[in-house]
Parts: structure tokens; C-alpha cells; sequence
């Protein structure tokens, strides 16, 4: 049967990437979109906009909804100070696969704790699991209906402190619209919204940071 788009995608990595460098499997990921097949990673320039939050924030800990092939987990463990961890939540078996062996191409396993299964069953074992306590810096990238359940989630679970970073993806497009509704209206909630690109096109998107005041 034909290869899926991820499995293409990690063929492409494997044969032109630098092994153990996560610029080059970056690179490599954004050149293949842009010029063999789009596919919905944040992209090189959203990319840059999650580097300087990352960087700005340096979490102890951090969590990922929606890991797709591992995109946004290379970018954001590359920057992560030594000994924190960025765990991600991936519910596709497929998708999962893809994002385990380029997260490995690039050298960073060793920071990133990729786990499978749906956030909403996830969320409330991230404690017993991993012993968290709180997340410094939430990235959202996964279905656009489950950002506003999952952070409400977040809260719940008291997952998050005051001073926590939530950054969303694709809060223009494809649209979250009642997520922006909620933390920009929340009292909770100090938002601002970062105006980019759709990956790889000339289309409105960006993404939208939000500070949980506690
Ligand atoms: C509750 C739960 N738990 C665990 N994993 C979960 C999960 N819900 C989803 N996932 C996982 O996360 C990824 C899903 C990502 C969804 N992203 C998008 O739909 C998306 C779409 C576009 C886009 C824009 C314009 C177009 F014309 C077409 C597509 C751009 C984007 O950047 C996107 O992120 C995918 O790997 C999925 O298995
Ligand atoms: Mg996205």
C-alpha cells in the first residue's frame, strides 16, 4: 500500500538530515513542505515566534498536545535547559511511530517523553505518572475543539500555576474560536495574539500566549 505523508516525511529525514542535529532535521522538515508536500507542521516561521516563547519562559517543565511527527517537539526540546523534560501526548499509533523515530534522528530522546494516548485521558494522570506538579509552558497543536476542554482540564487538575505559559497554534486557521473567546474574556487569562503565517502559505494564521494569573 502507498506510504502516508508522515512515513514520506520521515524518509525525507532520514536520507537528508545530519543525524543528531535538530537544525538539520528542522530544516529538512520545512524544505520538504515547502517544496515536496505541505503538511501541518507550525512551520519555520510560527517556529520562530514558539523559539523566542521557549526561550523566554526556559520551563522546567513542559507539555505538548498533539505530537503529528515530532515537528514542534524537535523545535522546542532543542532549547530546553539540561534535565527538564517536555512530555507530549499523541492518541495516533501512526502518527506516534513517525514522531519516535525522528525525535531519535535528532538526537533529543533523551529530553522528550513522548507518550500515546488522548490528552483529556492523559491530563489527569500527568501527577501519577510523572510526578508533576505544575506546567511552566503548555504548546496546543492538536484537534482545534479539544484546546478549550483541555486547558479547562488543565485547571481542574491544578496543572497549572500562576505565571503558566499556554501558547495555541492556528488560533486564525483553521480557528479556535471559542478557545481565543475563553482566555481572552477570562479573568484568568492575560492573552496576546502573535500574527503570522499558515505554515508554508501566504495565509493569515498565528498564535496566541496566554499567562494563567492563578
Ligand atoms: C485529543 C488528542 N489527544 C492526543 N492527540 C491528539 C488529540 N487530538 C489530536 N491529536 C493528534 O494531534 C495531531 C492533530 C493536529 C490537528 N491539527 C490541525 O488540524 C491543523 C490543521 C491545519 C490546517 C490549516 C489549513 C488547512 F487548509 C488545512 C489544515 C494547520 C495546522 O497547523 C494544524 O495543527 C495529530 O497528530 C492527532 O493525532
Ligand atoms: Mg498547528
Amino acid at each position: 500500500t502507498r506510504s502516508t505523508r508522515p512515513q514520506r516525511l520521515l524518509r525525507a529525514v532520514q536520507k537528508k538530515a545530519i543525524k543528531g542535529d535538530p537544525q538539520s532535521v528542522i530544516s529538512t522538515i520545512d524544505y520538504f513542505c515547502r517544496h515536496s508536500e505541505w503538511a501541518m507542521n507550525v512551520g519555520d516561521e510560527k517556529g520562530v515566534i514558539l523559539d523566542s516563547v521557549v526561550c523566554e519562559v526556559s520551563p522546567s517543565t513542559a507539555l505538548e498536545l498533539g505530537t503529528y511527527c515530532g515537528y514542534s517537539t524537535v523545535r522546542i526540546a532543542r532549547l530546553l535547559p539540561p534535565g527538564t523534560k517536555l512530555i507530549t501526548l499523541e492518541f495516533n499509533p501512526d502518527y506516534a511511530a513517525v514522531a519516535r523515530q525522528i525525535i531519535e534522528y535528532s538526537g533529543l530522546q533523551d529530553k522528550i517523553c513522548l507518550v500515546e494516548g488522548a490528552s483529556g485521558d492523559l491530563i489527569p494522570k500527568m501527577q501519577e505518572l510523572f510526578g508533576i506538579k505544575t506546567f511552566d509552558f503548555v504548546f496546543l497543536d492538536h484537534w482545534k475543539d479539544r484546546y478549550l476542554p483541555d486547558i479547562k482540564l488543565l485547571e481542574e487538575c491544578q496543572l497549572l500555576r500562576k505565571g503558566s505559559i499556554l501558547l495555541a497554534d492556528n488560533v486564525i486557521c483553521p480557528g479556535t474560536p471559542d478557545y481565543l473567546e475563553y482566555v481572552r474574556n477570562s479573568p484568568r487569562y492575560e492573552s496576546k495574539y502573535f500574527k503570522s503565517h499558515l505554515e508554508y502559505t501566504k495565509v493569515e494564521d498565528g498564535l496566541e500566549k496566554s499567562v494563567f494569573l492563578g
